[in-house]
């Protein structure tokens, strides 16, 4: 069998470039995009996550402000910052880096910023327009999945997937998408019993969980297709994925490398929903 390593950073360069033309005519017509991102606190991860924002918007040509709050910021302060923005006319996509100290709501504050702005797509409103299959910004990641299956034309439609993972930002928005086209779709959680007599069965396996190779050979059908959405670093310093990666290979037909898999695609899709903001306000 042999395998196919789908780089996100490719695909990302792909479409990058593609958003550099919409830029350009947005900037025709007098119109800048940008995006803010609100960081509360020094967790670590989080402030590179939004280095990488950053940088990766302004190579582009989108403005990128970084409000950052310190820790002990109340949930009113934090979402007079929102209001702020949503009122602000010259920023276009508001993004709340998660996760946000325990004194805070993330509901309350997720639900504070425009939908029009969401270019995370975690406000109900745009939730809810993904689950009836209406046009909504849709949350980065699972979008940026879509994007990656599409561009290395897996077919997704009769496919049984299995998605390992509920979470509000990647389990359960990528299962929709899918099922949306077309998929059968099994999702899988903490409280799965059994879990490999699942994920064995999948054609497309999708992990986003959190936990360092979780998911060995034997527990993924010859020949199936694996997205592997963790990122965890590792005490030396490594990021590893939820798969292990080295015995996937010769195994699987298609699997996403971490780094340079799903990651790239996530920050792509936030700058395309951010480009899209722009249009859709402008
Ligand atoms: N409001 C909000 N929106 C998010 O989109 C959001 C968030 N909060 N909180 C945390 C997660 C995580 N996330 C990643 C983005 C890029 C990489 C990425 O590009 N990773 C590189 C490796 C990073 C490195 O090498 O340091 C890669 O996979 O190649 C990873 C993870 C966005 N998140």
């Amino acid at each position: 069998m042999s395998t196919t390593i789908m780089y996100g950073n490719t695909v990302a360069d792909y479409i990058r470039s593609n958003l550099t033309e919409d830029i350009r005519s947005l900037k025709e017509q007098g119109v800048i995009p940008k995006l803010t991102v609100i960081i509360i606190g020094d967790n670590p991860a989080s402030k590179t996550y939004v280095r990488i924002k950053k940088k990766a918007a302004e190579k582009i040509g989108i403005t990128s402000d970084v409000i950052e709050l310190p820790v002990n910021t109340s949930e009113q302060q934090l979402l007079n910052h929102i209001e702020t923005l949503n009122e602000d006319s010259s920023t276009h996509g508001t993004l709340i880096q998660l996760p946000l100290p325990d004194h805070i709501n993330e509901k309350r504050v997720l639900d504070a910023v425009s939908p029009e702005k969401d270019v995370d797509g975690f406000h109900p409103i745009n939730v809810g327009r993904l689950s009836i299959g209406q046009e909504a910004f849709y949350p980065c990641t699972p979008y940026g999945i879509m994007k990656l299956l599409h561009y290395y034309q897996v077919p997704v439609a009769k496919k049984h997937v299995v998605v390992v993972g509920r979470s509000n930002i990647v389990g359960k928005p990528i299962g929709q998408m899918l099922l949306n086209e077309d998929a059968t779709v099994t999702y899988c959680h903490s409280k799965t019993d059994n879990l490999n007599e699942y994920t064995k069965q999948a054609d497309i396996l999708i992990v986003a969980v959190g936990k360092a190779e979780l998911i060995k050979k034997k527990d993924v059908k010859k020949g199936a297709v694996v997205v592997d959405v963790g990122n965890t670093f590792l005490e030396t310093g490594k990021v590893v994925g939820d798969v292990a990666f080295d015995e996937m290979i010769g195994h699987v037909s298609f699997i996403t490398p971490v780094p340079k898999g799903v990651g790239p695609m996530t920050i792509t899709m936030l700058l395309s929903n951010t480009i899209q903001a722009a249009k859709r306000l402008s």
